[in-house]
């Protein structure tokens, strides 16, 4: 991911809560009873920060589909949401077409491919994402703001995410700089060491993206978990290999939606995790509702990513394992 897309991320906020606005959708009616987004990688994480962020706010649930399949329950009163930047990812095209044999109201957010194909031959709603990246990780803005607009446009969700975007572009662009040198800091702090990254469950989206951009954007392992449930088992891992104690580097991500006792939890962990290896990194959003938080957190974390890339003496953007796999597996259709 270029670092052309990292500095445009408010932009791209901006730009696709106009296309948000201008979309035309026919309600499918209140005979909706679930909602399914199927996305892969950097798609399909603009559906598990949605399903989070509603998370307790929305009467209905939502699904993020990570695979070839499709749930049993996707029916014709499922909101059948497929995302795909390049639109021709072949789990999500196949969790798609699986989608329209069960006659759900399906959905296709993408640029273009197979996906914008079928979506014409079957006359279905679409949202057509500006072409021209070839890092679908890299469009995550316009990818969450399509996933709330079709939430608000099937009144799933109220208005308030229109206004709270509009804040944290003001924000962000406020505090570029800040976000910048701290990112750097943080970035030669993770240098050499394997982050692990917790948080409250509340925010496990937010570490997964986290961890998806130090993968992709850094060529950099990462492990992320979450509190309270690593309390019941990850931290009686803490112990060995031994030797590998000293290279981990936990970071703590912070919203203030974190509930109370996973705060005092965190607290409690803070010295077990200190006395086995380095001192904890906080990452703590800001902004005043969760979703700028997110925000804020989503940006921060994307420059910490690239500037540990620079650490690592490696390009941003390329992603060579992957050509490679899809390369091999391609042979084999
Ligand atoms: O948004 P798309 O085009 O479906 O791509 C999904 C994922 O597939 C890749 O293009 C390759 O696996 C990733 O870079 C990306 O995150």
């Amino acid at each position: 991911m270029t670092k052309k897309y990292i500095e445009g991320f408010t932009r791209q906020l901006a730009d696709a809560l106009k296309i948000g606005q201008s979309l035309d959708l026919v309600r499918p009616g209140s005979d909706i009873r679930n909602v399914v987004i199927a996305g892969m990688g950097g798609s399909g994480i603009g559906a598990n920060l949605v399903e989070s962020l509603t998370f307790g706010r929305i009467p209905i649930p939502i699904t993020v589909c990570k695979s070839y399949n499709i749930p049993q329950f996707v029916s014709p009163h499922t909101l059948f949401v497929a995302s795909s930047y390049s639109g021709n990812t072949e789990e999500t095209v196949a969790a798609l077409n699986k989608a329209l044999l069960k006659r759900a109201h399906c959905i296709v957010i993408a640029s273009g491919g197979k996906l914008l194909e079928i979506a014409r031959e079957y006359n279905l709603f679409y949202i057509q994402l500006p072409s021209g990246s070839d890092s679908p990780r890299a469009m995550l803005g316009y990818n969450m703001v399509s996933l709330m607009s079709l939430l608000y446009h099937t009144n799933l969700i109220g208005a308030a995410f229109i206004k709270e975007t509009e804040n944290a572009i003001e924000y962000l662009d406020r505090g570029e700089k800040g976000i910048q040198s701290e990112a750097e800091l943080i970035a030669k702090k993770l240098k050499g060491k394997l982050p692990v990254i917790y948080c409250d469950n509340r925010l496990y989206a937010m570490a997964l993206r986290f961890q998806q951009q130090l993968n992709e954007n850094a060529k950099h392992i990462a492990h992320i978990n979450t509190f309270p449930e690593m309390n019941h088992n990850e931290l009686v891992g803490w112990r060995f290999p031994e030797n590998l104690m000293p290279m981990l580097q936990v970071i703590y991500l912070y919203s203030d939606h974190d509930h109370e006792r996973v705060e005092k939890r965190m607290e409690i962990c803070r010295d077990i995790f200190e006395k086995k290896s380095n001192p904890i990194i906080d990452v703590i959003g800001e902004g005043a509702s969760l979703l700028e938080q997110y925000y804020y957190l989503i940006h921060l974390t994307d420059w910490i990513s690239f500037y540990l890339a620079k650490e690592n003496g490696v390009e941003p953007d390329p992603i060579e394992s992957i050509v490679y796999l899809k390369s091999e597996l391609d042979k084999l259709k």
